[in-house]
């Protein structure tokens, strides 16, 4: 609702529509009518909208999408209209966060105040939409058409200060708010409005128009990897120029058009699921949940090894205000993290934070801490020895994490007497940029060691997502038989920037190849040495070329680092790489390596479609979340997708892997094709539909009804 009160000549609307104040229905009407009813008193002059609690509307609410009461009338845009059109001034006061319709509505008001801290944007092209209540047409009759652009394809929030010089906010106000709102309010009593109405002006050098869309075209074309609306909100931004009413009828028009699109409620649903993961539960026994476990305090964190994992891991820490016991036994390394982490630590706050920060080289300098990470080389026996360590020295109630990527954490849990506080916590590099977390409990995890490292996620902003252990987790695990299939992919035919070019224009950010060069392609060779399934002079003796244990093997990566091509670290992988760039150029010699290959193992070089690309590489990825969902491994197929996209780069537009599966593939299609693939590939096992696909398509049932996500 908005509440309704007088102070003296000033009426005040305040939303109240917790947590964020979003438009529901009810606040809709509650706002018209308050505006309705200050218009009517004489005795009002002026109108104070501001929301209650914590923040200025943060937008429509987006449960209502789809549904009735998104329509249900006045919407939105009647609300701002009645705003508008207001014979009395309006003014928005601004704290907390005046997101989509909240700066929508800010827009329409005539004057606009915000605290210091208040932080304000239209964030809707997140959501698949435009700002669809005139924020396409007000922001750039201000701000030009350049920033609108900027501002409106990005989504992002802009602070207090910034939009006082975008002559968006008038003033910024310190003290309270309402009180400082109410006196602006009164000074502004008598003036015409007229002159203060947005949509009464003129876009700024609206000549220049077709001019700067066209130069920004292509670099929003290549940040939506696929996502239509960007370029729609920029179809709207261009219709700006036209008198307002047409502006509106022209944006009314493309808001329909992704309204209706498969791309929003896919985006809805990321912002959904982002948020629904922090509800875990064990997929096997649901009374172990997030509400009946509760963490313990973390204060400080301990962090062995400062290679880069464990130096993103530091910084990540630091920059969440934590104290940070970094160890590492070889001092060169020790002082180049601390450099490293000095350098990347804002200026600002690089000295307060590092004082959080002790480096050891003794374990027993870890006595005291809250929890462990340990963050060494990916090698079950060096784990073994650390935790063996780690379980002798810090206090009993110590929790000790592993970052491991894949490695069993129920046999690190064995080398201590504590395996009740042996957690699995997966970082992704780089540890301080990436969002995900993906959490893994082992068989005897206690639920209050689960709810610790899950809570640990949420201090250091990060995306938490609890999952089962098995190799290679959820996300890795999911990835190999991608990684798999694209290098099947080169035996037949195709040619690394081939298998790039269809993954990048189905939207993630690099295809396989060129991600292997960036992360180094040594990095699955050691893996596959370590698991036996190679070795650095080639296939260990009397290893058929092409099988590792009864499954299809592909030799070519192994053969790629052998001739020392790591990536872009050594100049040179899938791809060359020219001194000092990263831009990935196809190399005649891998090529020859490839064409050689062939010919020596008998494929016959096919062309292959890049329909073809995306579904032999993408399927059996998703064939292999229905195992994992089957297994128990994850708990919700929302948790797959959060991993997906906030782990893997997975494109947002299409809601992550297996919401692509069931809402825009179909699962009828999709067993149909892996089907037709395995029938073509028998050997390929990861092509084999996974029973649980089978089942569902033989018996109908949503995903979302598998798990415990029932808000969705
Ligand atoms: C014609 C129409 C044109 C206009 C279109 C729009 O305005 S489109 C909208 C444009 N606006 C946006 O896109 C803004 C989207 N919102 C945000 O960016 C952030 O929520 C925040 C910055 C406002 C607060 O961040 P924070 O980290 O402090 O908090 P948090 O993120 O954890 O959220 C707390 C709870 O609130 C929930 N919830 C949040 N917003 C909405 C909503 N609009 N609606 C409904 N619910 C919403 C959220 O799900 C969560 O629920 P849970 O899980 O506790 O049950």
């Amino acid at each position: 609702m908005a509440e309704y009160s007088t102070l003296g000549s000033v009426a005040v609307l305040q939303v109240n529509n917790p947590p964020v104040n979003s438009f529901s229905h009810h606040v809709r009407q509650a706002l018209v009518d308050g505006l309705e009813r200050a218009q009517r008193d004489p005795a009002v002059r002026s109108i104070v909208i501001m929301g209650k609690g914590r923040t200025f509307p943060a937008g429509a609410d987006i449960r209502e999408f789809g549904s009735g009461a998104a329509v249900k009338m006045p919407n939105l845009l009647m609300v701002l209209q009645a705003v508008d059109t207001c014979q009395k001034p309006v003014v928005s006061a601004i704290h907390g966060t005046a997101l989509g319709g909240g700066f929508e509505l800010a827009l329409a008001s005539h004057y606009r105040l915000a605290v210091p801290s208040a932080r304000m944007g239209l964030p809707e092209v997140h959501l698949g939409i435009l700002p669809g209540a005139g924020g396409t047409q007000r922001l750039p009759r201000v701000v030009g058409v350049k920033t609108a652009i900027q501002m409106i394809t990005s989504g992002q929030h802009i602070k207090a200060q910034q939009a006082l010089s975008l002559g968006i906010v008038d003033k910024i106000v310190q003290g309270d708010l309402l009180k400082e709102a109410v006196s602006f309010a009164r000074s502004v009593e008598g003036r015409p409005v007229e002159d203060r109405r947005i949509s009464q002006k003129t876009v700024p050098e609206a000549d220049k128009v077709d001019e700067v869309v066209e130069a920004a075209r292509k670099t929003i074309l290549r940040k939506a990897r696929g996502a239509i609306a960007p370029m729609t909100c920029v179809q709207a931004i261009q219709a700006s120029v036209l008198p307002f009413e047409a502006g509106m009828a022209r944006e009314a028009e493309l808001m329909a058009f992704l309204m209706t699109s498969w791309q929003a409620p896919a985006q809805q649903y990321a912002f959904f699921s982002e948020r629904e993961v922090r509800r875990w539960s064990h997929p096997r026994d649901k009374r172990i949940n997030f509400k009946t476990a509760k963490p313990r305090v973390v204060k400080s964190v301990g962090v062995v090894g400062a290679g880069t994992m464990g130096m993103g891991i530091t910084i990540n820490l630091l920059q969440a205000g934590l104290k940070v016991v970094m160890l590492e036994v070889n001092k060169k390394q020790l002082d180049k993290a601390v450099n490293t982490i000095k350098k990347t630590l804002s200026q600002k706050s690089a000295s307060q934070k590092m004082s959080q920060l002790t480096t050891a080289m003794d374990y027993s300098q870890l006595r005291d801490v809250d929890i462990v990470i340990e963050a060494v080389f990916e090698n079950m026996r060096l784990k073994k020895e650390v935790f063996r360590k780690l379980d002798a020295v810090t206090k009993p109630q110590t929790i000790l994490a592993s970052n491991t990527s894949g490695l069993n954490i129920d046999e690190i849990a064995a080398v201590t007497k504590r395996p009740d506080k042996v957690v699995g916590t997966h970082f992704f590099a780089p540890a301080n940029v990436m969002r995900l977390l993906e959490n893994i409990y082992g068989r005897q995890t206690s639920p209050e060691t689960v709810a610790t490292a899950m809570q640990l996620g949420v201090t250091i902003g990060k995306v938490g997502v609890l999952v089962g252990n098995c190799p290679g987790f959820v996300g890795n695990r999911m990835l190999g038989s991608y990684t798999a299939e694209a290098v099947f992919l080169l035996e037949e035919g195709a040619e690394p920037q081939d298998v790039d070019r269809a993954i990048e224009e189905f939207g993630f950010p690099m295809g396989p190849f060129r991600m292997g060069d960036l992360s180094g392609t040594d990095i699955g060779w050691k893996g596959r040495i370590a698991k036996g399934l190679t070795t650095e002079h080639g296939p260990p003796p009397a290893t058929p070329a092409l099988y590792r244990r009864g499954n299809r093997y592909c030799p070519l990566p192994d053969m790629l680092c052998m001739k020392g091509r790591l990536g872009q670290k050594t100049g040179a992988g899938w791809y060359r790489y020219e001194p000092g760039s990263r831009t990935a150029l196809p190399d005649p010699v891998v090529l020859q390596m490839i064409q050689d290959y062939r010919q020596e193992h008998g494929f016959k070089k096919r062309t292959i479609s890049s329909q073809e690309i995306v579904e032999r590489c993408l399927y059996p990825l998703i064939n292999e979340g229905f195992h994992i969902l089957d297994e128990g491994i994850a708990a919700r197929s929302l948790d797959i997708d959060v991993i997906y996209l906030f782990g893997y780069g997975w494109p947002r537009h299409t809601g992550g892997p297996m919401y692509y599966a069931e809402r825009v593939i179909g699962l009828e299609k999709l067993l149909c094709s892996l089907e037709t693939y395995s029938a073509r590939y028998p050997d390929h096992a990861h092509l084999q539909p996974s029973p649980l696909l089978r089942n569902m398509v033989a018996k109908g049932g949503s995903l979302a009804a598998l798990g415990t996500d029932s808000k969705l």
